[in-house]
């Protein structure tokens, strides 16, 4: 099974999870755009299911299959919500996530959930958080480079990603800018969560500490299921 596989049977395991009446959570990125694609298979079979996407792009998604989609307006609170990860701690299943630019969406999701399933290939779980991959911060535009130096001095390593084929910041879904922050393998993940929130200019940050109840790895040769 190449990534793409993995990818795919972790989504369809969390796909399945989903019963009749749910307000269902849809996460961004590559791994989810499979669970949202099976999700509308089984709507187009009959499931009956309201989603709340973390994105424009996963709205896009989920209409393009058949998904009807609810708000917070309507529903406040989200049975289940399937989203990827950039990294997940094995001890803790504390996770970095955003690299797709909806770490904001995606933390009010979360956060609304009863059920908060990750679905990640073998690549995710590392033994520390920060080992792999840098953790996004998503910043208001004024002054973001006034933000950015005051990360910097809180040792991280920062960067401005830019859309590939344009070459602009990136900006969010919310209007935001993005800040890849490398703090390297991070020992306290809460202290680390709680420093960045206290920053000024900082909306929210990429580091998910005790909030999946389930992750779904998918191997070469299955899926399996850890909680914490
Ligand atoms: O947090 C995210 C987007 O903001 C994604 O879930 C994360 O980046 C994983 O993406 P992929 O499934 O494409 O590897």
């Amino acid at each position: 099974m190449n990534v793409d596989d993995c990818k795919r049977a972790a989504a369809h395991y969390a796909a399945s999870l989903v019963k009749p009446g749910m307000v269902v959570g849809l996460g961004t990125g590559s791994t989810a755009a499979f669970m949202i694609e099976r999700l509308g298979e089984r709507v187009a079979e009959g499931l009956d299911i309201l989603a709340i996407p973390t994105s424009e792009e996963s709205a896009a998604l989920a209409r393009a299959a058949g998904i009807k989609i609810t708000t917070f307006a309507e529903h406040s609170v989200v049975d289940i919500t399937i989203d990827g990860a950039d990294e997940v701690e094995r001890k803790t299943l504390h996770l970095i996530k955003g690299l797709g630019a909806a770490l904001l969406r995606e933390k009010i999701v979360a956060q609304a959930s009863r059920r908060f399933v990750v679905i990640v290939d073998a690549t995710k779980p590392v033994n520390q958080l920060g080992e792999r991959v840098p953790v996004p911060v998503e910043v208001v535009p004024f002054g973001y480079e006034a933000t950015a130096a005051r990360l910097e001095a809180m040792g991280a390593k920062v960067i401005c990603p830019r859309r590939k084929l344009t070459g602009e910041l990136l900006t969010t879904d919310n209007g935001n800018r993005i800040l890849d922050c490398s703090f390297g393998p991070i020992e306290d993940v809460q202290a680390l969560a709680a420093r960045l929130d206290g920053i000024v200019g900082v909306v929210e940050h990429g580091l998910f500490p005790n909030m999946a109840t389930d992750v779904l790895v998918a191997t070469e040769r299955e899926v399996e299921q850890w909680t914490p």
